[in-house]
């Protein structure tokens, strides 16, 4: 569903990703692991369309979309849980919801998300509909911007670091729930440093090291034994060297 081929990327200062390959496909989960600066939430941006990419390709379900605006990448299927949340202070929940809200385009496969339906699987926004995003918890604010992506009925859901600073019960709930969305159908992509998130719930998991792939382990085998993983972390340098490259 999300294939990507020789993605290379960066800023004025120079290239941050280096010629990627990764693919996910759909109903899956994929896990990409690496220390702080090594081109994650980079990755992300220029899947989702807000960076362009320097060369290589992004296809979304067999369709070019490498290099388009952010918008038409959304239209073709693919929603963005950003890192940090980014709900509005002064919005409730259920006004975040309808304004998120996109009936899919005519053709799209799959039961649409509607906001009866995700606040079905997210019974704490339910709750707390009437709230505003400042006076959500961290946790009840990440299911906030899962929901958002969500309404748009994504194929592919990009997730980066959606476990950042929530309790290990937030962090168990929010493992659940990205099982779930992939058994619903949905191509996942998660960029962590956490090689635990990446453990409880991956198919594959790949390395990234100064915006290369540096290993690319089975899932399945990194619940058997960690210390792979471990190993290909331990071996990537702690941070990238100053600045992109
Ligand atoms: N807007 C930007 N302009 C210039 N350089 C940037 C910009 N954003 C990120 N970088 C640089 O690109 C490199 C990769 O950063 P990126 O944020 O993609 O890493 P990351 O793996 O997501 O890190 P973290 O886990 O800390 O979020 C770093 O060297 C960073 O300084």
């Amino acid at each position: 569903m999300l294939q990507l081929t020789g993605l290379t990327a960066g800023y004025d200062g120079g290239t941050v990703l280096h010629g990627l390959d990764l693919a996910v496909p759909a109903g899956s989960v994929h896990a990409v692991v690496g220390h702080n600066g090594a081109g994650k939430s980079t990755l992300v941006h220029t899947v989702a369309g807000l960076l362009r990419p320097g060369a290589g390709s992004v296809r979304v379900g067999g369709t070019e979309v490498a290099g388009r605006a952010a918008h038409h990448v959304a239209r073709a299927g693919v929603g963005l849980v950003p890192q940090g949340r980014r709900v509005f202070a002064g919005l409730t929940v259920e006004e975040h919801l309808r304004l998120a809200h996109r009936p899919p385009p005519a053709g799209r496969a799959g039961r649409p998300w509607t906001p009866g339906r995700v606040l079905e699987l997210l019974p704490r926004l339910a709750e707390r509909r009437t709230n505003r995003g400042a006076d959500l918890s961290g946790g009840e604010q990440q299911m906030l911007a899962l929901a958002r992506a969500l309404l748009g009925t994504p194929r592919v859901l990009l997730l980066d670091e959606p476990t950042e600073g929530l309790a290990p019960v937030l962090v168990r709930q929010i493992h659940e729930l990205i099982g779930t969305l992939a058994d619903d159908g949905i191509a996942v992509l998660l960029v962590s440093p956490s090689p635990a998130l990446a453990a409880s719930c991956a198919a594959d998991v790949t390395v990234l090291t100064s915006g290369r792939v540096t290993a690319r382990l089975d899932g399945d085998a990194v619940r058997a034994d960690p210390s792979g993983l471990h190993d290909a972390l331990a071996l990537a340098p702690a941070r990238a060297p100053s600045g992109a490259r």
